[in-house]
């Protein structure tokens, strides 16, 4: 068997009837496929790109015109060697990079978001330090005025996710993800909030926490439509109250540019960004890496296991939820690729109105409750089995 099928490819080679009942338990009413351009398929064929294209169901409203607005994530390997000279890297890097968003652009994305720290390999696997001369900054510089151009000339917003260096305060490191406007216009800046501490993710080595919050931010799209969205980076997305602050600060669409490998993640991966959708009755855009990065020298991870040089399969899969739970069939599990999803913003007010988890979510008992977790005296409210007293 084909090592790289998933549980989606597995349900499609069923009968029908079976397929239409398991895809319901799995995902929900399933989701309406995009006619593509068969040129432009055939073109993408030769250049090894994957693309998939759906539409969400969503209600007519009486009162609210539409709020459509097409959504991609682009997820791919790092083209480039880790071993190859930097400027080689960003070079080879960049060029892929227009590729993919200039798919994106060819199925008429308004929004597209890049996976985490897309000018680089995952390099925090390694705890070295010379990778940090790849890091750029958010506002001006190589990335930036590469992804301002392709944001001006496709008049798209782009997401974009980087290792960051900010020259302002001290050269500092962080893991951002930078927003540009469909005019090209740096739009501003947010960091990842939690950083892994889990088998090869050594991220702590390079960056600390984030301390900007969870701005969320409001942009026009070419079409007039005006979405709000926030970007929970990749390890944020185990932190229930993470996807919830973007939320409770207006999100519809809440990205997550990821990088993740199989052996450590792949069974939450379907779960958790649409839990959170569920749980928030937001958008989520869950994005993996692909491939397999190796890097020059061998690293150990503290965990007994043997030195290696690289940490394993970044498996893709990335896909779309809608606030009601339903979701897109992901993205491969080892080939770049674009998810283009159309999706209708109403859609969060008409979920919230029907289930209501905005008005019975109970503000106020959880903030007492961390309240009294965030002070030196707190003591657990437990209940005793008599037969355990002394
Ligand atoms: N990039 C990153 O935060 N990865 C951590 C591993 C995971 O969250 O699955």
């Amino acid at each position: 068997m084909n090592q790289h099928r998933n549980v989606l490819d597995v349900v499609d080679s069923l009968p029908d009837e079976q397929r239409k009942v398991l895809y319901r338990e799995l995902y929900g009413p399933e989701v309406e496929s995009i006619e593509l351009d068969t040129e432009l398929i055939s073109r993408l064929e030769e250049k090894e790109i994957e693309l998939k294209a759906y539409k969400m169901q969503c209600k007519l409203e009486e009162l609210r015109d539409p709020r459509v607005v097409r959504i991609a994530a682009i997820q791919n390997k790092f083209a480039s060697s880790p071993s190859a000279p930097f400027a080689e890297q960003w070079q080879i890097m960049s060029q892929r990079m227009a590729e993919l968003i200039d798919t994106a652009a060819a199925a008429g994305a308004h929004i597209v978001c890049l996976q985490e720290c897309w000018t680089t390999a995952f390099v925090m696997a390694t705890r070295e330090k010379i990778w940090n001369a790849m890091a750029v900054p958010a506002a001006y510089g190589p990335a930036a005025d590469f992804i301002s151009a392709k944001a001006k000339e496709h008049r798209m917003v782009i997401l974009s996710p980087i290792l960051e260096r900010d020259e302002a305060h001290a050269d500092t490191i962080h893991n951002a993800t930078a927003i540009f406007n469909a005019a090209g216009q740096f739009v501003g800046k947010t960091r990842k909030n939690h950083i892994p501490r889990v088998g090869d993710f050594n991220e702590a080595n390079y960056y600390t926490e984030a301390t900007d919050g969870h701005p969320v931010f409001e942009v026009l799209c070419s079409n007039g439509v005006v979405a709000r969205i926030g970007v929970n980076i990749c390890f944020g997305r185990h932190h229930p109250l993470n996807w919830l602050s973007y939320s409770l600060n207006g999100a519809e669409v809440i990205f997550n540019p990821s990088a993740t490998t199989d052996g450590l993640s792949e069974p939450l991966w379907s779960i958790e960004a649409r839990n959170a959708a569920i749980a928030n009755s937001v958008y989520t855009v869950a994005i993996n890496r692909v491939g397999t990065e190796t890097f020059p020298r061998e690293f150990t991870s503290g965990d007994m296991k043997p030195a290696h040089k690289d940490f394993g399969h970044f498996y893709g899969s990335s896909y779309v939820t809608a606030p009601n739970g339903q979701r897109t069939p992901g993205l491969s599990r080892a080939e770049d690729g674009v998810l283009v999803t159309e999706v209708d913003l109403n859609l969060q007010r008409q979920t919230r109105d029907a289930w209501m988890f905005n008005v019975t979510m109970r503000g106020e008992l959880y903030r007492d409750m961390l309240q009294k977790y965030c002070e030196a005296e707190f003591v657990p409210q437990r209940v005793v089995d008599p037969a355990l007293k002394r």
